[in-house]
């Protein structure tokens, strides 16, 4: 079955392996974050320093250049013919990198990947909430200057509890008024402000998880009249006990209530997930293989790629 993926952070698809080869390359110690081939982590907040100390890892242009070459090969290989990648340059300049070299290298991962195995991708830019609204704002600042034809759309991901979403408004303008397309990390570890903030604030094509809109139903509603996707990580969602299980999860009734939903893996190797195993829980939760097509479907009509692209992936859906 054909697959899209709207959401997953490059360095969060690092698997362990890779991790502890670089970390040895380079003499980092990641014994706190990486132990048996298994990242460490027991909650947001530590998923959040282990995925920022994985991301620290990385030290060359080559070295993300690779990583987004096998993730996107590892994609197309599960049979995904779409990928949007969240990528953020501030890792480039942990690990030394120029802003533009880090662009550079992803941008030819994702080149390589498209060559080898025809899978297309684009760069959507993330702002790092718990670095500040300046940091925020420098990164659409970044992104707007339009040197990078890959680079479509701009994020919020990271500590959903720091400030509020009016804090960061500014950059989601200055993205917007840049011609990029907006989605924002929301509805994940707060619960419905935080997409109501996201809605009234952002105007976002789409929300990342958006699922604890189901704590009100008018805002499930107002999600379904206005037609923004959400980009649902039930692993993810399941791993980090936003809901206590599969069965608890709020796809099915966000699917009845008319909200675009897609399936999508967040940073698999933190949450021994992928892409395919998110088909296979849409499947288990008793989604039809139909069902489950059309939210394949949902991601391409929603993906931040020009009209021609978009009609090109649509044609292969029914290839
Ligand atoms: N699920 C998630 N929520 C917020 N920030 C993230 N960064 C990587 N994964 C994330
Ligand atoms: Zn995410």
């Amino acid at each position: 079955m054909k697959k899209a993926e709207l959401h997953c952070h490059l360095e969060g698809a690092t698997p362990p392996a890779l991790a502890a080869r670089l970390a040895d390359k380079y003499g980092i110690d990641l014994s706190r974050y990486l132990a048996d081939g298994r990242y460490l982590w027991t909650d947001f907040s530590s998923f959040i320093d282990c995925y920022a100390a994985v991301a620290a890892t990385f030290r060359s242009e080559e070295d993300f250049a690779d990583l987004a070459e096998t993730y996107l090969t590892e994609l197309a290989e599960a049979d995904t013919i779409y990928s949007e990648l969240f990528i953020s340059p501030e890792q480039g300049l942990a690990a030394g990198l120029s802003r533009d070299a880090y662009m550079r290298a992803v941008s030819e991962g994702i080149e390589r990947a498209k060559a080898k195995t025809g899978i297309e991708c684009r760069m959507v830019m993330i702002g790092e909430r718990h670095m500040g609204p300046e940091q925020v704002e420098g990164a659409a600042r970044y992104a707007v200057e339009g040197r990078f034809p890959l680079l479509t759309g701009f994020n919020m991901a990271g500590d959903e509890r720091m400030g509020r979403v009016a804090d960061y408004a500014r950059a989601f303008d200055i993205a917007r008024e840049g011609g990029l397309k907006l989605t924002i990390h929301a509805g994940e570890v707060c619960g419905p402000f935080s997409v109501r903030d996201a809605l009234d604030l952002v105007k976002p094509d789409r929300i990342g998880h958006g699922v604890r809109a189901i704590e009100e139903p008018a805002l499930v509603e107002r999600l379904a009249e206005e037609g923004v996707v959400l980009e649902v990580c039930p692993g993810s969602n399941v791993a980090l006990s936003v809901f206590a299980d599969f069965d608890s999860h709020p796809l099915r009734r966000l699917y009845d209530a008319g909200v675009g939903v897609t399936l999508n893996s967040d940073d698999p190797p933190f949450f021994h997930t992928s892409l395919a195993r998110e088909y296979a829980i849409a499947a288990e939760m008793g989604f039809s293989e139909a069902e489950i097509a059309g939210m394949t479907r949902t991601a391409i009509e929603a993906a931040f790629v020009d009209e021609a692209t978009r009609a090109r992936l649509l044609a292969r859906l029914s290839d």
